[in-house]
């Protein structure tokens, strides 16, 4: 995807091989800073603190953790604990199991002296088959905006999408922004409502620069603006991504997604959930099994961005006691369908 000086993805291995490049997030679009990440404790901070967010790239930072910690000391001890402390670092997102799950099958039968190697290969192909899933999902995704198109022609097709669920949050196109860009590219005029997002902001910080970036137009709105341009008709399709998607269908996402489904389900307005297979969870029956990250309330009671000084820095918005639960669960009942690397699926 566009990003001046971005090489093609949005984590790569270093120059050596031994580690692991990432755009720090947490300066968009303020700063545009790549990182290296150069052990596993680099990686497992780099996650846990948001530097890279997004359910793929969460998993594939992992898995170069995973080889990092393998290069240091490929015995079966590391091999677990190296597990477990990435595994540790955020709970929703289940491509962190999955990417994790991928890499230790890769070694665990292999002698100790090629574990390493063998990781960090498993994490190369674990990025290029990302990359390939997001472009699948495009493909799908941009057929089904065809048919969304072709029923108001004389007008932009009408997006909105909630959070960051873009080549940010991937390796590469995105989940719910993959069928955007190749619409956009295909030449099918599409608009983007962008959900700011709050309380961390991904929609109006990351999604925002993303589009801008590709130059496919978009406007940033409120979280609370969905429903009134849903019911004035300006809205034609929700796209949205996904942390997990439970066994019957239940899809876990950024906090506000579920008022968004019920907002177009009242008003006849279709609702798609964009997901490789590495987010779908078919060991968890329902999204009230999921477990539902609490951030700091810090996220809620600051705003960051540039201040008055050029400096980035935080403002106050409010002085008392904050929740800040950051995912929701939208009912299998909301979904309109599952724009998939197979297909635009009913269900799942
Ligand atoms: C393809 S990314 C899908 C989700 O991971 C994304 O929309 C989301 O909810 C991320 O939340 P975040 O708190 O920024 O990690």
């Amino acid at each position: 995807m566009i990003l001046e000086g971005r090489p093609t993805r949005s984590i790569r291995r270093t120059e050596d091989g031994k580690g692991a490049v990432i755009l720090d997030q947490r300066k968009l679009p303020w700063e545009i800073k790549w990182v290296e990440l150069r052990d596993v404790d680099a990686a497992a901070v780099a996650i846990r603190e948001m530097w890279t967010r997004g359910a793929p790239m969460i998993g594939a930072t992992a898995a170069y953790g995973y080889a990092m910690a393998l290069a240091v000391d490929p015995g079966d001890a590391s091999l677990a604990a190296a597990y477990d402390k990435l595994f540790e670092t955020r709970p929703t997102a289940i491509n962190l199991r999955w990417a994790l799950d991928a890499v230790r099958a890769a070694v665990a039968d292999l002698p100790e002296s090629e574990r390493a190697q063998a990781a960090f290969a498993r994490a190369d192909e674990i990025c290029d088959e990302d990359a390939e899933l997001c472009r699948s999902i495009g493909e799908h995704g941009l057929e089904l905006f065809k048919q969304l198109h072709a029923k108001n022609p004389d007008r932009p097709l009408n997006i909105l999408t909630h959070c960051n669920a873009g080549w940010l949050a991937t390796v590469d196109y995105g989940t719910a922004t993959a069928p955007i860009y190749l619409a956009h590219d295909a030449g099918i005029p599409v608009h983007v409502w962008v959900d700011e997002t709050r309380p961390r902001n991904q929609g109006a910080l990351l999604t925002a620069f993303e589009l801008r970036n590709h130059g496919v137009p978009h406007t940033v709105i409120a979280d609370n603006a969905g429903g009134l341009l849903m019911m004035k008709g300006q809205v034609d399709a929700v796209v949205v991504g996904t942390d997990r998607v439970t066994r019957n269908g239940d899809v876990c996402n950024k906090i506000g997604t579920y008022l968004k489904a019920l907002a177009a389900h009242d008003n006849d307005v279709p609702f798609y959930v964009a997901l490789p297979y590495t987010t779908f969870d078919p060991n968890t029956e329902s999204g009230a099994d999921i477990p539902i990250e609490e951030r700091s309330a810090e996220e809620l009671t600051r705003l960051s961005g540039p201040l008055a000084n050029g400096e980035i820095g935080t403002v106050r918005v409010t002085d008392s006691p904050a929740a800040n639960p950051a995912f929701d669960v939208t009912p299998a009942r909301l979904v309109t369908g599952y724009i998939t690397e197979r297909g635009v699926l009913d269900r799942i």
